[in-house]
This record gives structure tokens, C-alpha cells and sequence, in this order.
């Protein structure tokens, strides 16, 4: 008999079903919703990096899609045996004791500090910083040394101590505090029971630094140092957490008359978007799978043997179980990949939109037309461009650190730069110096990778960038001087949580043999050209002079400042 899964991908901008038949992986239906809110930017402040969502968002698009991949395929909905969500993280919402997002309460509808602080949210750098000095100073256990050593803003607690600060009013009202993937799973799910609901271990690992070695969350001295807030939370969060490949409850009655399912399709547990990714991709053991998207994260699995209670310095942490439960799932990436270069494309947009809105020779709707028109093409055409001009000591050098450096070594407050300009730089050459840019951070963290032990036996790539962008893969292919397999779905991460939702239910008996059998093919593999790699290394060698310009903390050697 037939049966069929979901998986739900919630990205930065927008929501993507995907229903698939679990016997051969086949998509029958996919659908794509965007965050109405979000889309016009309300509760977001990028100069302050303040970037909110609104739950509302999320669950117009979860109805919305789902219903239509149902609709599209054609599929007998009793045949629909599980869902799993995916999402961005660490993006987490504060809840109130029934688990309903604050801002779906009286009084926080429009309250910023009540609704997801979205992962690229870096309002909390301070608290970072803090959280990072009590770590080595509090005299218990470093609580980072399972998440590379060094907490992030980007990341769960630093983002629930600055809210707690700065809104009384939101750190009385929320109960507790769930990440956005915990969340939206929990609301479908019948059992409503906060205290037993199943967390999502890879969350709660990478960004919350649960680690079995102090029994879970960090010890409440901690956290009571920090803010008695923290310590108080910690009695309403969790103790254990839970991989995938489990069940965290069936549909409940409600959401199955919503969504026109059965209370017998099961609800896997939760995960983030680039561990599923990974998984929709045929990861295996040491293949470093990048998700290039408006970020990226590098995925990587090792086994026990490998990796073990080994600390791997400087990234987003190794996680039991986060990706393919029985191995150790290990994360780093960039906070801004794809965004780089969306924030050169803004720049370079601004005087023709500004101009076209002053324009008195054309009336709204042609302006909207070249808007569009526009916006479309600068990308491609600034890539065509970049294309023909030669890899030279002569181009312009840049930092990806737009909005900070994830890994190695997170350091949320560096900021790009850009030298070597002069009167002959056109926009091409800064657009290629971005791209060199976002490649160069990229082989910083697999050296770091390898320099610490963990081997990487081969690179594929997914996400908007690795699929939309042949330049891109073969500059990094050169800068790696690493060949990297491009996977053939558009939709890794929704198709990765169709995995999960298949073992879950148990129509597959572990994520591996889901993975194999049903996960992406590759449609393309990029190769090292060897005239170009040593050309790459040479800039690679700039890029390293202005990373310690830009980082003191940086060292690099006398050979490298005397190039
Ligand atoms: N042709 C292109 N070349 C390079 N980058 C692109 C191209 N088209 C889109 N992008 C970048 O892709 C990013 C979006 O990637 P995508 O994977 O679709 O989204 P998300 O990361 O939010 O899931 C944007 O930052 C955008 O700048
Ligand atoms: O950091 C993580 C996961 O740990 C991602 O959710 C975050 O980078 C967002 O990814 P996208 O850029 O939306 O693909």
C-alpha cells in the first residue's frame, strides 16, 4: 500500500510542503508561502540588526501549504502517514504556561520583544559577551565547550537574557521559551503538555547548550548568575531532548479538520532547516553537506569513534544525534553568504529607485515594472560580467563579515571591509571580491574543520546559492581545491524532514536507509581548475592580511604580511 509524508521548511523569508510518496522520494506536490508581515518588514530594525517575526506568519503559511500540497497531489489524506517541521534557529519564541506565542496574547500583538527572534537577530551581543566570560570564570564546567567554545548572539539564552532585560513585561508573561521548530510542532500535536512535550535535541544542543555531561541545560548557578529570570526558566524548559527520527505526538483534532488529515497522522519531532537539509541530501559520514543560502551552515557527521567527547574549536557545535541519531552531528557556517551579496545588490539599487521615485516621466506602474525588472537581473548580470574578468593580484579584497562571522570562532560584532579599490574598480570587480569573499570564509571553516581532526572526504553543496549559481560553486570548488556535488532538489531541507517524518512513522526503520533510498540525487559537480587554484590561494593570502586587520585576534605570519 501507498503512503505519503510531509515535510514542512520554514526558511528566513518563507514556508515551503513538500508531500512525498515514501517509496521512491517522488514529490507529488510542493508549495511555497511567504510571511506577509515580514515581507514588509514590520517589527524589524535592521539598523539595530532587530530582526522579529510574527507567529501569525507562520501559521497562515503552515495552513496554506500544507492544505494545497494535499490538494495538488491528489493523494488519499489517510494515506498521509507523518509530518516533521524544520526550521531556522536558534529563532526562539516566548510562550506563555498553555504554550501560545506571547503575541498571540492581549497587550503583545505588536510587541516586538513577544514574537521569534529570528537567528540573524544580533541584538544581543552584550549578552553573548557575557555569557562567554562567566563560561571560563564561574568556576564549574565551561558550558561552551560542546558549542566550539565560544556563545553566540544568534543564539538561544543571549537572546532570551536581552529581552528579559530590556521588557519587563515579556519576561513576566513568558512562561517559557520555545525554539520556533519546538513550537510549531508542539502546535499541531494533541497532547498538550509542556513538561512532556519532546524538545528537539538537535536545538537544544547546538544553541542551548544542553549536553548530557552536565545533565542537560546548564546547571541553574549559572544561569542564576546571569539573571534570576534565566534560573527560573530553566525549571519550565526541559531535562531531556529528542532526535527526528520519534514521534512527539499524532495531529490533533483540530489541525486535522484544518488541514483535512487524519488524528492518526503522526507529528514527528522538530529540527533545524540545515541539519534536515543535510539529510534530504544522502549525507554520510564525513561529507561536509553546505547549505548556501542567505547563510550557510556546514553540516557534518562523524562517528562516536571520531568524534567522541573530542571539542572541536570554534563552531556551532557537535551534537549526538542532531543529524543521523548514533552519530555525532557537527555544525559551523557563515551569517551571511548569499546576503552579501544581497546587500551589494540594495546598494547598487538605491539611486535608480530613489530616482525612479522621483521620476515625473513615468507613471507607478512602469516604475514598478523597471523596479522588478531590475532586481531580477543585477545579480545575474553583475555575475556575467564577473565572470570575464581574470583572478588577479589587482582585485579588490573583501571581508564576509556583513553581519558578523558565525565560524570559526564566532565574533558577532566585526564588520565587513573592502581595500585594493582604485579608479579602475567597476561594480563587477567588487561583486567577484564578494564572492571571493563569502569562498574565503568558507575555506576558513573547513581548515578549521581538519586542522582539529575531523576529515572531510568529499563537499556537496545545496540551497539557493549552490543551485541558482554555477559561478559561485566554481569559484569555491577552486578555493577549496575541493570538487563539491550540487544535489538535484530544489528543496533539500523540506525533503529531509519528509525523511524524518517517514521514519518517524515508521515506514522506514532508521534516517540512513530513509536517506539513501529516497534523498536527493546530484545533478551537477563542480572541479578544481588547476590554472586557478594557485591564483585563489595568493588572494586568499590578502583576504588573511585584511582579516587581521579587521580582527586583531587574527594572527597571521611574517610570510603572509611580507606577500
Ligand atoms: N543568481 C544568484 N547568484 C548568487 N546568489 C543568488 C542568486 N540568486 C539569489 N541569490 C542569493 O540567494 C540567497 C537566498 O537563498 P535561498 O536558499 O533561496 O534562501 P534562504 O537562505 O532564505 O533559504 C539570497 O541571499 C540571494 O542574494
Ligand atoms: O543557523 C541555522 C541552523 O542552525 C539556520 O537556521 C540559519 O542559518 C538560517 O538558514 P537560512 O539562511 O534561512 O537557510
Amino acid at each position: 500500500m501507498k503512503n505519503y509524508v510531509i515535510g514542512l521548511d520554514y526558511g528566513t523569508d518563507s514556508v515551503r510542503a513538500m508531500l512525498i510518496d515514501t517509496e521512491n522520494g517522488q514529490e507529488l506536490a510542493s508549495n511555497v508561502s511567504h510571511y506577509k508581515r515580514w515581507k514588509n518588514k514590520q517589527y524589524c530594525d535592521a539598523s539595530i540588526n532587530q530582526f522579529r517575526q510574527h507567529p501569525l506568519d507562520h501559521i497562515e503559511g503552515l495552513e496554506i501549504t500544507i492544505q494545497t500540497v494535499i490538494k495538488e497531489s491528489k493523494v488519499d489524506p489517510s494515506l498521509i502517514k507523518g509530518i516533521c517541521i524544520d526550521t531556522t534557529g536558534s529563532s526562539p519564541v516566548p510562550v506563555t504556561k498553555d504554550g501560545i506565542p506571547l503575541a498571540l496574547t492581549k497587550g503583545f500583538e505588536e510587541n516586538p520583544n513577544a514574537m521569534m527572534v529570528l537567528w540573524k537577530d544580533h541584538t544581543s551581543i552584550n549578552e553573548a559577551n557575557e555569557i562567554n566570560e562567566l563560561a571560563v570564570s564561574w568556576g564549574g564546567e565551561n558550558v561552551t565547550k560542546y558549542v566550539g567554545g565560544i556563545y553566540s548572539s544568534e543564539w538561544f539564552w543571549a537572546k532570551i537574557l536581552h529581552i528579559a532585560r530590556e521588557d519587563e513585561a515579556v519576561r513576566n508573561a513568558a512562561h517559557t521559551w520555545m525554539e520556533h521548530c519546538d513550537l510549531m510542532t508542539y502546535l499541531l500535536i494533541e497532547d498538550k503538555d509542556l513538561k512532556i512535550f519532546k524538545r528537539s535535541r538537535c536545538a537544544a544542543g547546538h544553541k542551548a547548550m544542553w549536553h548530557e555531561d552536565w545533565n542537560g541545560l546548564p546547571p541553574v548557578e549559572f544561569l542564576e548568575k546571569l539573571h534570576p529570570y534565566l534560573a527560573q526558566l530553566r525549571g519550565n524548559l526541559y531535562d531531556e531532548t529528542y532526535t527526528s527520527d520519534l514521534v512527539a505526538g499524532n495531529l490533533s483534532k483540530e489541525w486535522a479538520d484544518r488541514l483535512g488529515l487524519s488524528t492518526e497522522t503522526i507529528v514527528a519531532v522538530g529540527t533545524f532547516d540545515a541539519h534536515s537539509g543535510a539529510v534530504g541530501a544522502k549525507i554520510g559520514e564525513n561529507t561536509l553537506v553546505r547549505v548556501m543560502g542567505t547563510s550557510t551552515c556546514d553540516i557534518l557527521v562523524g562517528s562516536y569513534d571520531e568524534v567522541g567527547t573530542k571539542t572541536v574549536r570554534g563552531i556551532c557545535g557537535q551534537v549526538d544525534g542532531s543529524v543521523i541519531p548514533g552519530f555525532i552531528g557537527l555544525e559551523a557556517g557563515q551569517s551571511a553568504f548569499g546576503d552579501l551579496l544581497a546587500w551589494y545588490k540594495e546598494l547598487l539599487l538605491w539611486p535608480t529607485d530613489h530616482l525612479l521615485t522621483a521620476s515625473t516621466v513615468l507613471n507607478d506602474a512602469q516604475k514598478e515594472q523597471l523596479r522588478e525588472e531590475f532586481s531580477d537581473k543585477l545579480i545575474v548580470e553583475l555575475t556575467k560580467e564577473a565572470e570575464k574578468i581574470p583572478v588577479s593580484e589587482s582585485l579588490p579584497i573583501a571581508l564576509d563579515w556583513i553581519n558578523g562571522r558565525r565560524t570559526p570562532d564566532a565574533n558577532q560584532e566585526l564588520k565587513s571591509a573592502i581595500s585594493n579599490l582604485s579608479l579602475g574598480t567597476k561594480a563587477p570587480h567588487i561583486f567577484k571580491a564578494l564572492v571571493n569573499a563569502i569562498c574565503f570564509g568558507a575555506k576558513k571553516i573547513v581548515d578549521r574543520f581538519e586542522e582539529e581532526g575531523v576529515k572531510i572526504d568529499s563537499v556537496i553543496g545545496i540551497g539557493g546559492v549552490a543551485r541558482k549559481s554555477p559561478f559561485i560553486m566554481q569559484t569555491l570548488a577552486n578555493v577549496l581545491n575541493k570538487p563539491i556535488k550540487i544535489a538535484a532538489s530544489d528543496q533539500t531541507p523540506a525533503l529531509g524532514a519528509a525523511i524524518y517524518a517517514a521514519v518517524a512513522a515508521g515506514i522506514y526503520p532508521n534516517v540512513i536507509e530513509a536517506s539513501q533510498k529516497i534523498g536527493s540525487d546530484f545533478d551537477g559537480e563542480y572541479f578544481p581548475q588547476l590554472d586557478k587554484v594557485a591564483a585563489y590561494n595568493k588572494l586568499l593570502i590578502a583576504y588573511d592580511q585584511l582579516s587581521a586587520f579587521a580582527d586583531p585576534s587574527i594572527k597571521i605570519t611574517q610570510n603572509e604580511f611580507s606577500l
